[in-house]
């Protein structure tokens, strides 16, 4: 028996869970959310107890801190060496990683000159892996990376149509996100249709602050809407998706931005939910505004729920007809009027939710018997993939 946490930051959230491993028993969880907006919100789960704590979390640095003091001061653990393994979440592994690694000093250097790939996300997987490890020098630390799962995409889908030197020169390519919750959530929608994984057809739409969808033929990512980097595919809460290349010199030119960065950082940090309701990144936030009436937050959850229909329907086309639609990640576990706004507009393609399974608190199949194209919401676990990938090295 041995201990082994899992470490999940996403971009507004640091998600965690302790295991007794192997038999995969959580002892405590905990999920700190809205890094960086007001009234950031510490949840510690342990014992059948629940610990809420809401107060101003500016990074994901301050966000590890608080777990390590909460697993001493909970009383959750005794002694740090009793973790024997950590798993983190990375991001963008580039072309560099294809599976997960035991890290070492050098892995860690990799990881972090890859923050390129991934700017929002590689640095506070670093922050983590160096602060357990400085913790636990003795422990099997291990990197799982979000980009791993969508290797086996094929170059139609992972070229760019750019020259071909920026590919082969400075592999600029698609690498995709999510790897992991595309990955887990595939396998249990097999689980669920009742077929193997082989032989399905599936879209999942991993929807969370950032989100992805990715189109699964036999259980092998072909496509995702993820790009070079996570700026790219679906609006996001505060990351455009796709957009014409052309308008950042635009920008520059207009507004006398010179520094290229600073538009991309604008891209990333203060576009998608965030830059058109101009009030929040958080769907709860752009929910309760537009059913007050706001237009601004109405027009942000319809370009929102827009972008992702566009994705179903180009995966409908890549993968030529799917077997079902898989929603997961904040937004797609927990709300059912976005998944009723997508669902509802792709009747044509044999879609139909049923609204008494369509709700708070749903999992597995939501359609209605007869729709040609199932629709399921399963609550991803990035966290069980990560510890099972560390168990792997012990
Ligand atoms: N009950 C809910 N209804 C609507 N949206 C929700 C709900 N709970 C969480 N969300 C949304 O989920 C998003 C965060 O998703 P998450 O997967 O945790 O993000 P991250 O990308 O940081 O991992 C936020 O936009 C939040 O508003
Ligand atoms: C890659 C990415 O956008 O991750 P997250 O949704 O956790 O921010
Ligand atoms: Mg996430």
């Amino acid at each position: 028996m041995s201990k082994t946490i899992a470490i999940n930051a996403g971009s507004s959230s640091l998600k965690w869970q302790l295991y007794e491993m192997p038999e995969e028993t959580v002892i405590a969880k905990g999920l700190i959310e809205r890094i960086g907006l007001p009234e950031s919100v510490s949840t510690v789960s342990f014992a059948g107890d629940k610990q809420v704590v809401t107060k101003a979390i500016h990074n994901h640095t301050e966000a590890v801190s608080i777990l390590m003091n909460d697993l001493k001061a909970l009383k959750i653990i005794e002694h740090f060496s009793e973790i024997t393994g950590t798993g983190h979440r990375v991001v963008a592994g580039g072309e560099l990683f294809n599976s997960s690694v035991l890290i070492t000093d050098e892995v860690a250097k990799q990881i972090e000159e890859l923050s390129d790939l991934a700017p929002l996300h590689n640095p506070a997987n670093v922050s983590g892996i160096h602060a357990f490890r400085a913790l636990l020098p003795n422990a099997t630390h291990v990197a799982v990376f979000d980009t791993a799962f969508h290797s086996t995409m094929p170059p139609v889908a992972f070229r760019y149509p750019v020259p071909n030197a920026y590919y082969d020169q400075y592999a600029v390519r698609k690498y995709g996100a999510h790897g992991t919750s595309h990955m887990y959530v595939a396998q249990k929608a097999a689980d669920y249709l009742g077929k193997p994984l082989d032989d399905l057809k599936l879209i999942t739409a991993h929807i969370g602050n950032g989100g992805s969808l990715t189109a699964i033929a036999g259980g092998k990512s072909i496509d995702t809407s993820m790009g070079f980097t996570p700026l790219a595919g679906i609006m996001m809460g505060t990351r455009t998706g796709e957009l014409d290349a052309s308008i950042i010199p635009y920008i520059m030119a207009k507004t006398g931005i010179t520094d290229v960065s600073e538009v991309i950082d604008i891209f990333n940090k203060k576009s998608g939910l965030a830059g058109i309701s101009e009030l929040s990144s958080d769907m709860r936030d752009i929910i309760k505004s537009r059913d007050a009436g706001d237009e601004k937050a109405a027009l942000a959850f319809d370009m929102f729920v827009d972008r992702i229909q566009k994705y179903i329907g180009q995966y409908l086309a890549v993968l030529n007809g799917a077997d079902a639609i898989v929603f997961t990640a904040g937004i797609g576990e927990n709300s059912f009027e976005v998944r009723k706004a997508i669902i509802d507009g792709l009747s044509w393609f044999g879609l139909d939710i049923d609204d008494s399974k369509n709700v708070v608190g749903a999992d597995g199949i939501i359609s209605t018997p007869n729709a040609k194209v199932k629709v399921l919401v399963i609550p991803t676990d990035e966290e069980l993939v990560i510890t099972r990938d560390v168990e792997k090295f012990k």
